[in-house]
């Protein structure tokens, strides 16, 4: 899989570094919900999210539930199809919980908005976006996020749970793929 990499972004450790960090600020920020008996969910955004979500919840340091739900825009191209689709919803009621939305990329933004709209509708007592990758495009749709792991260059980037038709999630680093892959 190396081979197909143009260039390394950040690598096991950094990722490592930044999520315990991100961790860290969760744990501060949500300490006093969880005085208060408040229950605390993480959702990760299948299938991308679920290696960051699985390092983060242990890098928090309070009870959290963990969820998922799964949405697809990508199929097994490099650009989204403009079409978000949920193929499965969270197992749990979250009204009335603090959800922190767990997500690998933020990239045209139409997932995170989509899904914002759609779990806002069901009563949380708050929600958060929490993504370890924030694309610097400029044709993005506007989503809030209280933490973002890396500002990463506007090219089509696989590892870490990222993935190009499937390929390239188990990669330990986040790297850019070559174009001659995708073109
Ligand atoms: O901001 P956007 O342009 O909407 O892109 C971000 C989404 O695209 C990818 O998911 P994908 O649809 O490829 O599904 P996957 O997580 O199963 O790979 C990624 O994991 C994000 O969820
Ligand atoms: O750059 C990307 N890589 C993998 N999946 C993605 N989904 C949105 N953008 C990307």
């Amino acid at each position: 899989m190396d081979q197909d990499v143009k260039q390394v972004l950040y690598t096991r450790e950094q990722i490592a570094e930044r999520v315990a960090q991100i961790g860290e600020a969760l744990t501060q920020q949500y300490a006093s919900v969880v005085e208060r008996g408040e229950q605390v969910v993480l959702v990760s955004v299948l299938r991308g999210a679920a290696l960051f979500m699985a390092d983060l919840a242990r890098e928090m340091d309070i009870p959290v539930e963990m969820d998922y739900i799964a949405i697809s825009s990508y199929g097994s191209g490099a650009k989204s199809s403009g079409v978000v689709r949920m193929i499965k919803d969270v197992s749990s009621d979250i009204s009335g919980k603090h959800v922190i939305i767990a997500e690998d990329i933020l990239d045209s933004g139409l997932t995170l908005s989509y899904l914002l709209k759609n779990l806002a509708s069901r009563g949380p007592a708050s929600l958060t976006v929490v993504t370890l990758l924030r694309k610097q495009t400029r044709a993005q749709a506007q989503v809030e996020c209280a933490h973002v792991g890396f500002e990463c260059p506007d090219e089509f980037v696989v590892g870490y749970g990222l993935d190009y038709a499937e390929r390239y999630r188990n990669l330990p680093y986040i790297g850019i793929l070559k174009p001659e892959v995708y073109q």
